[in-house]
């Protein structure tokens, strides 16, 4: 024997061989690895040809023996080529896969069962690989492992995506016979490892209410959790595709979704079986943040089973697991077995795992047990890996109101959100910064619906919801109300909280941003306010109820909250109370701008209450778009034209910005289109009142000039705000050109100027300044044509009951005063008759009130119609 070079070893007997052995050994072994491919073939042979479940079904029990004539009998295909099976089934016994002893009579081979080929048997589901075999032979399969080395050379995507052109799960999406062939070979391991899991890890359910088997594809697994466990109410959580075929199970459901977007059901304990290995470590920490989300505190517990490589192969299956770790190279881009270590660094990762150790007992469980005796040998940790629960931050979550989230907001706004494209499409976010991207890309208005003619839930409601399904930490929420790139993103995060938190908790969430000075146009008129009086009036849009017979305790307790259209879940009256009280100590209005849109609703009930434009889309089945709303806008007339704030001229607040008229969206055109309408419906009911209005010519003239006035003095402004919005435009472009693109709209870049912040003050100071200088009736003029509209409705009732402003004080009773009642509204008294109006409810029922009166006085029905655009700044004592 020579030294050196020429010295290897036998790896099998692991005898120290001579040159020559060694290379012929070593070709040995080559053929051997290389020719693996045979045996895995073979198996699929005799597995597709049914020959294990024949050798089972011997009358005289499964270790009988039989010959290859009684195995063909008991299998279907009359054209067998018996020669080809016998060779088949002589290299498969060569194998151990089968017995093969020659009948000393008879002389013929006879075949039976081994401990290795009863997993082949499918009539053995407990204990069958059969699925697996058939996984992994698959032609689907195969085609992916001939893309290794490409995938290898050049990185990107893995085999599989190379092969097919989709990744492993769109890929099965696709192709049915795949997915059923995928299903099963999971299914099939699962009830093999789940034996062991549950012999092992049998106490880590008993404090178990309810389990989430997350990823768990049909439910075998968690099926055998709930058998075990009876008292355990089990969910199987996996892609809706895949949920969708599954088997129903007895104390089971079967819930679809995305694990990367949220994880939906609140539960004890989350299962995790085989999962984090087909994701990067990036990836895994999305699914187990979605889990913590989910989980409950304080007893909540994830239980991870996975494989844990080993360098050496200290168990029966440690080669196993290194060749898993090829499988997922194959098949995920990122998919890959872990050490130890890997593991320990992937769940201690700082604040994304955010597990607080008194919380959660992490179980890493390995595998592999392929057989619940426990005499083979298998590696489970059933105790907390105590290093691993070290550093974690304990992040709390939003205290919520505990309703499902689903019933969070109205129920046919759920309902359009859900079913709406858009909605849809925010699948692909899947974090909270792409969500807040998408806003500051998306957002210009916060209303519920869009506006215009394109009906359907609004682009700022459907992130909301989005968010609602991230189940968002109080150190993001943090983020969202401070976000400093737009005030949508912020609008937002109080909306989420006015919807989802415990009402006990808003006014600590809401009180440091009361007198938040960021202006910014919460609807889709335009009408600018500021952050502080938008988050005081998500408080007190809690509009009083009116009816005639209402007493103001019935009034209290009817207390209802709407959010332009819609209703806001209730803040309960003693709550309210002490916002109202803490308002007052900080000499904050207590009443709310306007800015979420008007709150005066008429009617016995919700449903009636509900403005047309509603009702209308509750009509609309489930699966469409809302109707076009502009039809139904006519009769609305809340919505139909926005009024205007009270103007709050002690803090600056509902300050109007002309510069709302460039930040309109594709859908605000829409709606300004139907305004436009509108205005010149009323231009031309003007036009022809002027004219038959003989009596009031001397007065209409001054109104003309006025209007002349008005409109030049508007020209002006736009001529201004379009300079100004050109150059800022232009600015902010420069910074926004690093963002990330997204392309929901067409013309992003003029929407995406008018979300970011570019407020000017001196400019919004001057415009509060100029429109609380502008007389008339109003505190501001708007830039926008309602506001003419709005005074010239205020000169129709005039016309109607006279205008008494010049005779105030002369005691004639034709009165009209413009003045502040002590709530800080706007009274104008009109007419002879005046009727004492309950102030200290609220200057809405006034309003009410002032409307029941006029409709009595048989007002005309176009002034009637276009009464509400003034009911919000001014009360009307008649
Ligand atoms: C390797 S299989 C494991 C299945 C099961 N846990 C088991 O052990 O048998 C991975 C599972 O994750 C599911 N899955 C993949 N992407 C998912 C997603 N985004 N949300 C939910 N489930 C997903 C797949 O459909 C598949 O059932």
């Amino acid at each position: 024997m020579t030294q050196g070079a020429d010295i290897g070893r036998d790896t099998t007997t692991g005898r120290v061989v001579n040159g020559e052995e060694a290379t012929v050994q070593g070709q040995a072994e080559i053929l051997q690895i290389l020719d693996n491919f045979v045996e895995s073939m073979a198996l699929k042979c005799v597995v597709e040809l049914g020959v294990t479940d024949a050798l089972n079904s011997h009358p005289h029990g499964h270790n009988s023996l039989m010959s290859l004539s009684q195995i063909a009998a008991r299998i279907p295909f009359p054209n067998l080529d018996m020669d080809r099976l016998s060779r088949v089934m002589r290299f498969l016994s060569c194998r151990k896969v089968f017995n093969a002893t020659v009948d000393k009579e008879s002389g013929e081979t006879m075949f039976g069962l081994t401990d290795t080929s009863k997993w082949l048997l499918t009539d053995n589901k407990s204990e069958s690989l059969v699925p697996a075999v058939l996984l992994a032979t698959h032609p689907c399969a195969m085609a992916a492992w001939n893309c290794l080395s490409t995938s290898v050379a050049e990185g990107g995507a893995c085999g599989f995506s190379r092969a097919h052109g989709l990744s492993l799960y769109d890929f099965q999406s696709k192709n049915y016979e795949y997915k059923r062939v995928f299903g099963e070979a999971m299914a099939c391991n699962s009830r093999v490892v789940m034996k062991a899991v549950l012999k092992y890890y049998k106490d880590g359910f008993n404090d178990v209410g309810t389990i989430v088997d997350v990823g768990g594809g049909s439910g075998a697994a968690v099926v055998e959790i709930v058998e075990a466990h009876p008292h355990i109410k089990g969910y199987n959580f996996d892609l809706p595709n895949v949920v969708a075929g599954a088997p129903k199970y007895p104390n089971v459901t079967h819930v679809g979704g995305d694990m990367f977007a949220t994880v939906p059901i609140n539960a004890d304990a989350i299962f995790l079986k085989w999962i984090l290995h087909n994701w990067s470590d990036e990836k895994c920490v999305q699914i187990l943040e979605n889990c913590r989300k989910a989980l409950a505190e304080e007893k909540g517990k994830l239980i991870i089973v996975e494989a844990v490589v080993r360098p050496e192969s200290e168990t029966l299956f440690d080669l196993e697991t290194q060749r898993y770790d090829l499988k997922m190279l194959v098949i995920s881009p990122s998919g890959k077995e872990r050490n130890e270590d890997e593991w320990k660094k992937l769940l201690k990762r700082g604040d994304h795992m955010s597990l607080a150790a008194a919380m959660f007992h992490i179980y890493l469980c390995l595998l592999w047990v392929y057989c619940s005796s426990s005499s083979l040998q298998f590696a489970l940790t059933p105790s907390p890996i105590p290093n691993l629960c070290q550093g974690f931050q304990v992040v709390m979550e939003i205290q919520t109101c505990g309703k499902p989230i689903d019933s969070l907001l109205e129920k046919v706004l759920c309902m359009n959100i859900l079913s709406s494209d858009y909605f849809k499409e925010l699948y692909r976010l899947k974090t909270y910064h792409e969500v807040i991207d998408e806003i500051y890309n998306q957002v210009d208005h916060v209303e519920p619906w869009m506006t215009g003619n394109c009906r359907g839930p609004s682009t700022a409601f459907c992130l909301l919801y989005k968010f609602f399904t991230m189940k968002l930490t109080v150190k993001q929420m943090h983020g969202l109300l401070k976000h400093p790139d737009s005030p949508y993103i912020r609008a937002i995060g109080f909306l989420y909280l006015r919807y989802a938190a415990d009402p006990k908790t808003l006014w600590t969430w809401f009180e440091p941003y009361i007198k938040d000075e960021e202006e910014f146009s919460p609807g889709s008129s335009g009408q600018m306010t500021t952050m502080g009086v938008y988050v005081r009036d998500l408080f007190l849009g809690q509009g009083l109820i009116l009816n005639r017979k209402s007493s103001f305790r019935s009034l209290l307790s009817k207390c209802t909250t709407y959010y332009f259209d819609t209703l806001f879940p209730r803040i309960p009256v003693p709550l309210l109370r002490q916002v109202v009280s803490n308002l007052e100590k900080m000499k904050l209005p207590t009443k709310t701008s306007g800015s979420t849109g008007d709150n005066s609703r008429h009617g016995s009930d919700d449903t009636a209450r509900r403005p047309p434009s509603v009702k209308a889309a509750l009509s609309v089945s489930f699966g469409q778009r809302a109707p076009h709303r502009a039809s139904t806008r006519d009769s609305s007339p809340v919505r139909r034209t926005l009024p205007p704030p009270p103007y709050d001229r002690s803090n600056g607040d509902g300050v109007r910005s002309p510069s709302h008229r460039h930040s309109q969206s594709r859908d605000r055109e829409y709606s300004d289109k139907d305004r436009e309408r509108e205005r010149e419906r009323g231009r031309d009911q003007d036009r022809g009142r002027d004219r038959d209005s003989h009596r009031q010519r001397d007065r209409s003239r001054d109104r003309d000039c006025d209007r002349d006035r008005n409109r030049e003095r508007e020209r002006e402004r736009e001529r201004r705000y379009d300079y100004d919005r050109r150059s800022r435009y232009l600015d902010k472009r420069d910074i926004d050109d690093s963002r990330r693109y997204r392309s929901r709209s067409r013309d992003i870049d003029e929407r995406r100027h008018y979300r970011s912040r570019s407020r000017s003050p001196s400019m919004s100071g001057n415009r509060s300044r100029s429109q609380s200088e502008q007389g008339g009736n109003s505190h501001y003029d708007p830039p926008q044509k309602e506001g003419s509209k709005a005074s010239s409705n205020l000169a129709k009732l005039k016309d109607l009951y006279g205008d008494t402003s010049d005779r105030k004080g002369d005691g004639s009773g034709y009165e009209r005063a413009v003045n502040r009642d002590s709530s800080g509204e706007e009274v104008i008294r009109l007419g002879k008759k005046r009727t004492l109006v309950e102030h200290s409810v609220s200057g809405h029922c006034a309003i009410a009130l002032a409307r029941l009166r006029l409709d009595g006085w048989g007002c005309k029905s176009p002034l009637y119609e276009d009464w509400h655009i003034m009911y919000t700044n001014v009360s009307v004592i008649c």
